[in-house]
């Protein structure tokens, strides 16, 4: 049998990092910058201030209370400014820009409100209430490095200093395509010896919490040949392709029977549990790589989480390996099959500690989903007893 650690390798020696492109900004969210953002302009772009109140000169106000006249108002986005000279003030507003000779702002909650002359209860520090030009970035400089994942607040940065598009790898687009005579949409009534498909939403959902765009195929039944037509339609718009189902032993193996032939995809025995059947390669003229997971609900999951999210780890031009763990102590005795690592459902508690869930069955979706953790068994490991230390994936 393969090593869990030799199908990884093989995995990432295969797949590559998407090609950057210009994405418009609506398109970036999610994906890996792949050049350096500079600032053209300081921001802020000019002195401007923070509250909403009058622009002064402090030695104005020194001897607050004092009444002075009102002589211009200044909203944000104000061009035309006239200057603030001795015991004048002006109104503004939170964004707009300082004008000259003023040097503080008073909160407008320190005045009577005033518009043609303004009563200055309180005298506030010089200074007091002004964003200075440059404050936050100097002309020049840079906001964001290659390799960025570009989230909510970066892209607020992008836009912030200017950029209409940028050059980033795009997310990556995974089709997820489920085999089975024997799966029913959901929402449908199931007829006899039928379920629900759920992986396809799982796997789908999962390569969307892992940074792609997931695209769910409709499912095929056990026909080779419209296996493989499905997938040659779906071709078009995938970097990556999951499959789940039909590579195991069985008499109708679909996803074994129409790849196996083309001679780019490789199926293995991987020394885990669950997870064991396995398909990795490539297909199509672009070498599009194809992952063939287990159907096993379980078993499909926990070869995403192993396999499918380091490679699209990669493919986004992240640094991509096995999954992270944690080592904490186990609140029960487990056990593993000699030579496979086993991959149990577990639930981590807030005291360090980690509680394998009852139902460790591949087929057991619901054990799964009351899960937040996969506890890691090693292959030379078959026993472990309560109160040992052991490796953790969180989910
Ligand atoms: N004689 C052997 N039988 C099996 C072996 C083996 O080595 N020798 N391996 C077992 C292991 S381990 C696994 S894992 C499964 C993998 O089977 P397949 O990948 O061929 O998957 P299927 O047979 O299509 O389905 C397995 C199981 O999962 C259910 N399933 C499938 N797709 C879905 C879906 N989209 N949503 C929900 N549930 C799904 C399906 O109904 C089956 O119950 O093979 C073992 N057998
Ligand atoms: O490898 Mo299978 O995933 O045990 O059920």
């Amino acid at each position: 049998m393969k090593s869990v650690d030799a199908h990884l390798a093989d995995i990432l020696a295969t797949v590559r990092p998407l090609a950057p492109l210009e994405l418009e900004l609506e398109q970036a969210l999610g994906a890996t910058l792949a050049e350096e953002i500079t600032s053209p302009v300081p921001l802020p772009p000019f002195a401007n201030s923070a509250m909403d109140g009058y622009a002064v000169r402090a030695s104005d106000i020194a001897d607050a209370p004092v009444t002075l006249p009102v002589i211009d108002d200044v909203a944000a986005g104000a061009g035309e400014l006239l200057a603030v000279g001795p015991g004048h003030a002006v109104r503004i507003m939170t964004g707009g820009p300082m004008p000259s000779g003023a040097d503080t702002v008073v909160p407008v909650e320190l005045t009577d409100g005033g518009t043609v002359q303004v009563r200055i209860d309180e005298t506030v520090r010089e200074g007091n209430a002004i964003r200075l030009a440059g404050e936050d970035v100097q002309a020049g400089a840079v906001v964001l490095k290659p390799g960025t994942v570009i989230g909510p607040a970066q892209l607020g940065i992008i836009a912030g200093v200017g950029r209409r598009r940028v050059l980033a790898r795009p997310r990556p687009r995974v089709v997820v395509l489920a085999t089975g005579a024997e799966l029913i949409e959901p929402g449908l009534p199931l007829g006899p010896g039928q379920i629900w498909d759920s992986n396809s939403f799982t796997l789908t959902a999962a390569a969307r919490s892992a940074g792609a765009d997931g695209f769910r195929a409709p499912t095929v039944g056990d026909d080779p040949a419209a296996f493989l037509e499905r997938l040659d339609a779906q071709l078009v718009r995938a970097d990556a392709v999951v499959t789940s189902g039909g590579v195991s032993m069985g008499a109708y193996e679909p996803v074994k029977e129409a790849l196996g032939p083309l001679g780019t995809v490789r199926f293995d025995k991987v020394a885990m549990q669950p997870g064991m059947p396995q398909g990795f390669g490539t297909v199509g003229d672009d070498q599009v790589p194809i992952f063939a997971l287990p159907g096993n609900p379980v078993s499909s999951f926990v070869s995403f989480t192993l396999f499918v999210r380091p490679a699209l780890d990669k493919m986004r031009g992240l640094p991509a390996g096995p999954p992270a763990t944690v080592t904490v102590r186990t609140t029960a005795s487990l056990r593993s099959p000699a030579g496979k690592r086993s991959f149990l459902r577990g639930m981590l508690g807030s005291d360090g500690s980690v509680a394998p869930v009852h139902g460790q069955g591949s087929h057991q979706l619901a054990a799964l989903a009351s899960a937040n953790a996969l506890i890691v068994v090693p292959e030379d490991v078959t026993e472990v007893p309560a109160g040992e230390q052991v490796e953790v994936i969180r989910l």
